[in-house]
């Protein structure tokens, strides 16, 4: 082996823990990838000579470290900054403060890989300088890479699949999609074509939260924002000026008495209060042979008003989006050079280890051209 990259994982939840798993399982790989740092909300496991931190027991370790351990983002920086190996931090948490940090980090010449919505779907200003900062391939200065594949839909190809059309020569005309895991299940489970068990939103909700589909507070994908993000994430590479994840309309399927609850604990627990409310919506639907289903849009045909839109949508029986099983997502990039028949991908769009795949693909493509 003669090439080696240094790993730095920040956020060993869910979606960390499966990627660090995935990444001691790599076999046959040409690079050597050395984690020297592991780090939680509130403690970290950093090797200060830059060699492998120890993994076999790295959980345990990380558990019993003490919390004057945690690193703030600028800590984080000036110890990146010093690694004598090119470096990629891997950020598997969904915090906004790192992700502010992120053209920081870049300017440094570390590269990140991240499942995190945050740094992308944030306000345009940020967007713009987390881009500006990165590496460009005509560039000579040493800057970092950036690679979010599980941003939108886990380790599903959506990001590639998207910048590989526009790189290609294609016009994005609409792009159309069930791009919420969570929201996909909920729906897939609750809102069914057959004559099926009738299940509570609330309990399928609770359902969704267990499996890790959930983002680490699920309001965020019931109030639409999660979609929101991902929406504006596809409408930016597709070259709309989205200026944030609320500057277009989002339904949020959060009831009105519980958008004041601060607590996520308390949310959860008077959920089921108000599965009435969401028991119509579902019963409207089967009414008129139609389910429920939560889909987002981007649309840049001639005179739409509204370009980006996310939100409840009814389909008959026979639709492809009806049949959608699990946490399937799927999604539709209707193109010149596809004509009528859009490109389709699908599959499983949230979960530990499907999300910790696309981080590990973009890892590897980074790894390929940095690593010494
Ligand atoms: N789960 C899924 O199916 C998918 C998730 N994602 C994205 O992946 C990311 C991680 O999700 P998931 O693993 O499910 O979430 P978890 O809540 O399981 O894990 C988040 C981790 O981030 C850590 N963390 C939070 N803030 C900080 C901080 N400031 N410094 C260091 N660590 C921090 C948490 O620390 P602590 O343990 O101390 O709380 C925790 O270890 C999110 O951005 C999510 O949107 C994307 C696609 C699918
Ligand atoms: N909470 C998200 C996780 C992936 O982005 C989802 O349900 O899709
Ligand atoms: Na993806």
């Amino acid at each position: 082996m003669s090439r080696a990259v240094n790993i730095a994982i920040v956020g060993a939840g869910l979606v960390g823990s499966a990627f660090i798993n995935s990444l001691q399982s790599l076999r046959s790989s040409s690079i050597a990838y050395n984690i020297i740092l592991i780090a939680r909300s509130s403690k970290a496991l950093v090797s200060k000579q830059y060699t492998p931190l120890p993994l076999k027991t790295w959980s345990s370790d990380l558990a019993a470290a003490s919390s004057a351990s945690a690193l703030s983002p600028g800590d984080l920086a000036a110890y990146l900054e010093k690694s004598p190996l090119p470096v990629i931090l891997v950020d598997n948490t969904s915090n906004e403060a790192l992700a502010r940090v992120y053209p920081l980090f870049l300017q440094q010449g570390v590269s990140i890989a991240t499942p995190n919505k945050k740094a992308f779907s944030s306000e345009l200003g940020l967007w713009t300088a987390i881009f500006k900062a990165a590496a460009n391939l005509t560039g000579t200065e040493k800057r970092g890479l950036v690679y979010h594949e599980s941003t939108v839909g886990a380790g599903l190809p959506i990001i590639s699949t998207l910048k590989d059309l526009i790189a290609t020569g294609d016009e994005i005309v609409k792009i159309e999609g069930i791009v919420s895991g969570t929201l996909s299940y909920i729906f897939n489970e609750f809102s069914t074509a057959g004559e099926g068990e009738v299940k509570k939103f609330s309990e399928v909700v609770f359902k969704a939260k267990e499996l890790g589909y959930t983002e680490p507070d699920p309001r965020e994908d019931l109030n639409g924002l999660d979609v929101a993000r991902k929406l504006t994430i596809l409408a930016r590479l597709s070259g709309l000026e989205v200026q944030s994840a609320t500057s277009f309309p989002v339904q949020s399927l959060i009831p009105k008495a519980l958008d004041s609850v601060e607590e996520v604990s308390e949310f959860l627990a008077r959920l089921p209060e108000y599965d009435a409310e969401t028991e119509e919506l579902r019963s409207d639907a089967a009414a008129q042979g139609k389910v429920l289903r939560f889909v987002g849009k981007v649309d840049l045909g001639d005179g739409v008003s509204d370009r980006v839109k996310v939100g409840i949508e009814k389909y008959d029986g026979s639709h492809p989006f009806a049949s959608l099983k699990g946490s399937d997502n799927v999604i539709a990039f209707y193109t010149k050079r596809y004509g009528k028949n859009p490109l389709i991908v699908q599959g499983a769009g949230a979960g530990a280890d499907v999300t910790a795949m696309g981080v590990l693909a973009d890892v590897i493509k980074i790894a390929e051209r940095i690593a010494k």
